[in-house]
């Protein structure tokens, strides 16, 4: 039986967060920012939306190509139901953190792995529990003033400074940073490509 060609690996990302997870694994990959349109029915769970988001980023970038597996991701803050995306501004981030301090948050990252040859994807979620610290009006402008919220859901890095606003966490840490690399390697797995054995 021929060995399935599983090359090139993509990721459809403009994230450097989700860059450097994939890097850690050691895999040899490409990168391909997805265009999709990243609108969501505000009827679905957060569940379904990360997860058709992430299926959309990957379908969007597997059509440029005949061959290979492309993978595509979506993270997502909820708070008490509410979905809180990326700041627009440093007194939206203000808001984002006002009300995500003392709290406790949930944060939901989809995934999706789809084999360009024969369009077969898996596709699936993780959610983790984040409890931020209680935070001074001061500590959060303080916060704001380092630039670190701009890009990033809920308006925190965990894997940055945002670390030191983080009580603790319930669940899995890369799934709060942006790429759920356990679940990833279950998924690359399923279409035969095993992380430990390929990474150099
Ligand atoms: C909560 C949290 C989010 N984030 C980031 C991860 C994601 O990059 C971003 C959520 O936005 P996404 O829309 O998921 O991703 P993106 O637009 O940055 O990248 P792409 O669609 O091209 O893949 O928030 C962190 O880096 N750290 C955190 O602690």
């Amino acid at each position: 039986m021929a060995v399935k060609d599983l090359t090139p690996v993509i990721l459809a990302s403009s994230s450097p967060r989700r860059k450097e997870l994939l890097e850690s694994l050691g895999l040899s990959f490409r990168l391909h920012p997805s265009k999709a349109d990243e609108t969501f029915d505000p009827q679905d769970s957060p569940s379904t939306i990360v997860q058709k988001l992430a299926y959309r980023k990957a379908a969007d970038v597997a059509r440029h190509y005949d061959k290979g597996l492309v993978i595509g991701a979506d993270t997502m803050v909820v708070l008490n139901g509410e979905i809180l995306g990326k700041p627009k501004d440093d007194q939206e981030a203000f808001e984002m953190l006002s009300r995500l301090q003392g709290e406790v948050h949930t944060v939901y990252s989809g995934l999706a792995v789809i084999d360009v040859t024969d369009g077969q994807a898996c596709v699936g979620y993780q959610a983790t529990k984040v409890h931020m610290r209680p935070l001074t009006p001061e500590v959060i402008k303080t916060y704001i003033a380092t630039g670190e919220p701009m890009d990033k859901a809920g308006s925190y890095a965990i894997q940055g400074l945002g670390a030191i606003l983080v009580d603790k966490i319930e669940g899995d840490y890369f799934t709060v940073v942006g790429l759920p690399v356990a679940l990833l390697a279950q998924f690359l797995h399923q279409f035969g490509l095993n992380v430990l054995t390929v990474a150099r």
